[in-house]
């Protein structure tokens, strides 16, 4: 492995257990992800990995020479989920393989349960990376602090100011509902892009890429973010997708400062309670990351990284343990208090037609026959 040549950075993702309810992943569950990827870093499957949690969510990050949606690395991650899964079963801890939706590997964990961020990129001199980790939301969550940082000149200075980003960025936006995508460029079609990414539960950003001309190659990434929704795998509600992204920083992109402005303002999404209610989601260190007050408010983590050359991801920065982020922090607070004081009622509830999604119409289906017509 050296500079200018390919690597990919995979972020995969399951909840296999909370401990306890849906609040956190138990250490012995991150002990198992550490043993098994230990050893396919010796054997070399992979270069280098870290195992940590969000909520109750066991997340790996992995960096290897494979590309996107290897067969290897994929059945390296179900294979920990898998594993891990049996002493979440011995614990008693609650979920136990929750996002493990179906039996057998055949590939790929899309499709699967499993939250997929991944990228292959040309290896820069020096390179900055985020890897963001939510819990108690869906991938639209994304869609607001990624808009931010590539698009909005009042988070990114560098889009006025550093000739490298003037020219803007390309959304790659997924229409989740109809399996359909569209790449639309900013600033030229930014109007475009908000009418699509403002209705956050059907258009998600799935991938943002550089211009012609800009001095990375235009066909690698420079953020993606993982679009799996479980309720269209599993047909039932069976937890909030809890997303992921990957996002590259500095020289020409974003800085790291400007990566992580968007969270400065504890934006509304969906998820909390039962998947069903909005509220804020707030910015926390991992030891933050631990989900109680009504199953929330939603979490975001982000982690630093610097991948040296031979591919070794230094890290992590545990970068929302800065005071810079207690005031977004308070202000969730603040939000979440007066979100809650709606009780069963919308907007605090989401609206009905995403509450489909959800056990409410179990309790509807009940009612039918009480109506009769006026
Ligand atoms: O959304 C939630 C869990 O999401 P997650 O597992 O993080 O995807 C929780 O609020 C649960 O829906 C809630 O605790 C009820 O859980 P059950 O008792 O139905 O398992
Ligand atoms: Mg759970
Ligand atoms: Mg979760
Ligand atoms: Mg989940």
């Amino acid at each position: 492995m050296a500079v200018g040549e390919k690597i990919t950075i995979s972020v995969i993702k399951a909840d296999i257990g909370g401990w306890p309810g849906h609040c956190k992943v138990h250490p012995a569950l991150i002990e198992k992800a550490n043993e098994i990827l230990e050893k396919a870093k010796e054997e070399g499957t992979i270069i280098d990995f870290y195992a940590t949690y969000c909520g109750d969510d066991l997340q790996l990050i992995m960096t290897h020479k494979h590309g996107v949606d290897s067969e290897k690395i994929h059945g390296l991650a179900w294979n920990v989920f898998k594993e891990a899964t049996e002493i979440a079963k011995e614990l008693g801890l609650y979920g136990a393989g929750q996002d493990l939706l179906k039996d057998a590997f055949s590939g790929n964990v899309r499709g699967m349960g499993p939250g997929v961020a991944e990228m292959e990129i040309t290896l820069r001199k020096s390179e900055p990376i985020v890897t963001f980790h939510m819990d108690k939301t869906e991938p639209g969550a994304f869609n607001l602090p990624i808009f931010r940082m590539f698009a909005d000149p009042f988070n990114t200075a560098g889009l006025v100011i550093d000739p490298h980003m003037h020219m803007g960025f390309r959304f790659e936006i997924w229409d989740i509902k109809e399996h359909k995508r569209v790449v639309m460029s900013s600033p030229e079609e930014m109007y475009d892009i908000l009418a699509l990414i403002g209705a956050k539960s059907r258009y998600v950003i799935k991938r943002v890429y550089p211009k012609k001309g800009h001095k990375l190659p235009e066909d690698e990434p420079v953020a993606v973010i993982s679009t799996e929704k479980l309720y269209e795998i599993a047909g039932e509600y069976v937890g909030k997708d809890d997303p992921v992204a990957i996002v590259r920083a500095q020289s020409g992109l974003p800085a790291l400062g400007e990566v992580l402005e968007p969270f400065a303002f504890p934006h509304l999404v969906s998820g909390w309670m039962r998947g069903s209610h909005n509220g804020p989601i707030m910015p926390v260190p991992l030891k933050y990351a631990t989900p109680s007050r009504f199953d929330g408010p939603p979490r975001v983590v982000a982690l630093g990284w610097q991948i040296n050359k031979d591919g070794k991801l230094i890290g992590p920065v545990d970068l929302f343990e800065d005071v810079a982020f207690d005031e977004a922090r308070k202000k969730a607070l603040e939000i979440a208090d007066y979100m809650r004081r709606h009780g069963p009622f919308e907007p605090h509830r989401l609206p009905l037609e995403e509450m489909e999604y959800t056990t409410l119409p179990g309790v509807l289906e009940k009612l039918k026959d009480r109506f009769e017509p006026v």
